[in-house]
């Protein structure tokens, strides 16, 4: 039942076309503090409420449908990369590299394994999200997501959004990998939460580093599959600036008519997934149908984000997928999103894969961000909305020599 049916005028997005429509045109942007506070209580419901409800067209082949049966034979194959094998030796590299490039420019979507992360240690990632999800809403509340910010607690997003709200409850928090960083995780949670949240903040300190590391081995494969070397994204993302995010998607009375995460590219670069047992619900487009995804028990899930897409000027395709939810199953993923340091700008290189003609404009995580808080739109063209937002690709006649390695902050001219 929903606490608060306040909801203020219904608008599109900015961009017009978005599947999210925000609230008084921009997101946080337009109404700041002023933003009626919804909350909605995803438990013990026998219908969802109106604002849950999806357009059919976005739900079609949703898990619990008679299509979705259909569509279950049409689980996606999803190469598995044997990340240890690739660190360890030439042909490794070689195999791996190959897998990537088939699946990167093909829907931007791979599952690796033998990545090293400790199974006792992703236990407990996953079992402290089932434990903070169960939390009362007040409790999870003193995380609340601030206006603007993509970090908090939230419920639906319904903070946000008034229509096409996803089914389900989100905690996120950033993840810094500078010298600088110290625990920034593990004092996010105990100074949001309280020091009795001490030893969950340590846990996903050690997760959020474990799954950096699991990123840039992915990134030295990718470099690599590229003809750049693995030691070019390595460097690119080393004093990254991630966020992490545990997704809980609650046991939901009528699965067929909403979402638990709607049709979007991930805006950062790079995305690694883990999901709670085998409970599914992940579906990736590919060829115009939405495929279900079954990881190899262990295996990480991995998919390109726009960032990503825009290093390797579009080569590698930013990977649409979603998220659909059960009648009678719970569900939790945690997703961690590799960002470069907000400042950094994205630029692909001039050696490789990439072609003469620029299809995006130069650009800083910061900038694509903050876009996607306030226009953001459910579809493959997030980035080619994002390019006509900041400015056209700067032509070739005056553009500045691209730099032969990884550009840096100093090194760069103001976007
Ligand atoms: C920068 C980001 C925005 C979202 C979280 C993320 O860190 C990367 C993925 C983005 C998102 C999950 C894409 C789908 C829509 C979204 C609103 C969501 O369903 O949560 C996006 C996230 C956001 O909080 O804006
Ligand atoms: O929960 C999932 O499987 C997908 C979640 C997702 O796509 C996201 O959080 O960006
Ligand atoms: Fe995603």
């Amino acid at each position: 039942m929903v606490e608060s049916t306040k909801l203020v005028a219904m608008v599109e997005s900015a961009e017009g076309g978005g599947w999210l429509a925000t609230k008084g045109g921009e997101t946080d942007g337009g109404m700041g503090g002023a933003n009626e506070s919804v909350v909605f209580d995803l438990w013990r419901q026998t219908k969802i409420p109106a604002p849950f409800v999806w357009p059919r067209a976005d739900v079609l082949l949703s898990s619990s449908s008679a299509a979705a049966a259909a569509a279950r034979e049409e689980e996606l194959d999803v190469p598995a990369v044997d990340l240890g094998a690739a660190l360890r030796g030439a042909d490794g590299m070689r195999l791996a590299a190959v897998q990537v490039a088939a699946a990167c420019a093909s829907h931007g979507f791979f599952q690796v394994i033998g990545h090293g992360v400790d199974p006792a240690l992703a236990r407990a990632a996953l079992d402290g999200a089932a434990g903070f999800f169960r939390l009362p809403l007040a409790t999870k509340q003193r995380a609340r997501r601030a206006p603007g910010t993509v970090t908090g607690y939230t419920t639906a997003h319904a903070d946000r959004f008034v229509a096409n709200l996803p089914w389900k409850e989100t905690l996120s928090f950033s993840h810094r990998h500078d010298a600088g960083a110290g625990s920034n995780v593990a004092d996010y949670i105990a100074s949001t939460l309280g020091n009795e949240f001490k030893p969950l903040g340590d846990v996903y300190q050690a997760y959020c580093e474990a799954m950096e590391e699991v990123s840039l081995a992915i990134m030295a494969v990718l470099g690599e599959s590229l003809g750049l070397g693995s030691a070019y994204y390595r460097e690119f993302f080393a004093d990254s600036s991630s966020i992490m995010r545990c997704n809980y998607y609650p046991a939901c009375p009528e699965p067929e008519r909403t979402l638990g995460t709607g049709p979007h590219c991930d805006p950062s670069a790079l995305t690694v997934l883990l999901q709670d047992g085998d409970v599914d619900g992940l579906q990736v487009l590919v060829g115009g149908s939405w495929r279900p995804v079954r990881p190899k028990p262990g295996a990480l899930v991995v998919n390109i984000g726009d960032t990503f897409m825009a290093l390797t000027n579009g080569r590698y395709k930013s990977c649409m997928h979603r998220a659909v939810v059960h009648r009678e199953r719970e569900r939790r993923s945690l997703a961690f999103f590799l960002s470069p340091r907000e400042d950094r700008v994205v630029r692909p290189p001039v050696a490789g894969a990439c072609v003469e003609r620029r299809l995006y404009p130069d650009f800083t995580w910061a900038d694509l961000m903050s876009f996607t808080q306030r226009h953001y739109r459910a579809d493959t063209r997030t980035l080619d909305a994002f390019a006509r937002w900041l400015r056209p690709p700067a032509c070739s006649s005056g553009a500045p020599p691209p730099p032969s390695s990884p550009p840096t902050a100093t090194q760069q001219t103001t976007v």
